[in-house]
């Protein structure tokens, strides 16, 4: 299903990069990368495997260091600050990885308490208490407070480990696959979380997929990653009406047999 149209205030920008590179060896990863990231916008990033959009997702969040290009980030350049400036950045970025990875040992209530015990000093127990039943709440699962992860299917763990993330109330989120592994109702269930996450969060994100359902469903706008670059970027009708036979090859792919 198309999402419905945002309106996007194109002045107000999160995320600004400009002729982006980086290489491993010989190997031109980003051959050149200019986005824009708007305030409470979902772009979803499109590109087959091993065209780079994990490394990009890194490079925003200064895991890795670009060799080339301006990256700012809620209007910070991520290589020019200093590791304790990029602490406190990182904590303004929710991360939801293709594998939950929740702590298997500890309740639901637990695992979202660990970031605000590492990262929030001073709360009581009320203060936490209300906070882990809130983004609880926010992803359908308050129910399951005290259960184990290994009690959950793999979509609820999936959003529980959203939760955990929201549990840090970021500016920024950024979702690596977000339906991998995922059946196609289950897919559905998290497009749609990611949604209401942007609506009543005002979260800005970014959704890295090769799932064109999940793209259809989440982007506010899509940018298609070809060959180190940004190719096209539009709603889900522009990009695909395009005549581009990699762009066909990947709508083929993910919709005919
Ligand atoms: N730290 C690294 N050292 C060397 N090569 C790397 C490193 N990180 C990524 N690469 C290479 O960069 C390329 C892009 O990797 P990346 O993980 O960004 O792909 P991707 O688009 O996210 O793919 P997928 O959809 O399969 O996750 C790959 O060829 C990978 O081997």
């Amino acid at each position: 299903m198309q999402k419905e149209k945002r309106p996007i205030d194109l002045n107000n920008k999160v995320i600004t990069i400009r002729g982006l590179k980086k290489s491993f060896d010989e190997l031109d990863i980003l051959r050149g990368v200019d986005l824009d990231l708007h305030q409470s916008e979902n772009l979803v990033v499109l590109g087959r495997s091993g065209t780079g959009k994990s490394v990009l997702i890194k490079i925003i969040s200064g895991l890795l260091k670009p060799d080339e290009g301006y990256v700012n980030v809620l209007g910070q350049e991520v290589a020019k600050i200093s590791g304790r400036e990029l602490d406190r950045l990182r904590m303004k970025i929710g991360f939801s990885f293709q594998n939950s990875a929740l702590y298997d040992s500890m309740t639901v209530r637990e695992n979202l308490e660990f970031p605000l015990v590492r990262n929030v000093r001073n709360m009581t127990r009320g203060q936490t208490d209300k906070l882990v039943e809130n983004v609880l709440d926010a992803v359908g699962l308050l129910r399951a407070i005290n259960q184990m992860p290994s009690e959950l299917s793999g979509g609820q763990r999936k959003r529980i480990g959203i939760a955990r993330t929201l549990i840090l109330k970021p500016e920024i989120m950024l979702y690596d696959e977000p339906t991998a592994g995922l059946d196609p109702i289950t897919s559905m269930d998290i497009n749609n979380l990611i949604n209401e996450v942007q609506e009543r969060f005002n979260t800005s994100s970014i959704i890295i997929t090769h799932d064109l359902t999940c793209a259809r469903a989440t982007g506010d706008r899509i940018v298609m990653l070809l060959e180190g670059q940004f190719q096209y970027q539009g709603t889900f009708e522009e990009i695909f009406r395009n005549d581009d036979p990699r762009v066909k090859a990947f709508y083929n792919y993910n919709f005919t047999d």
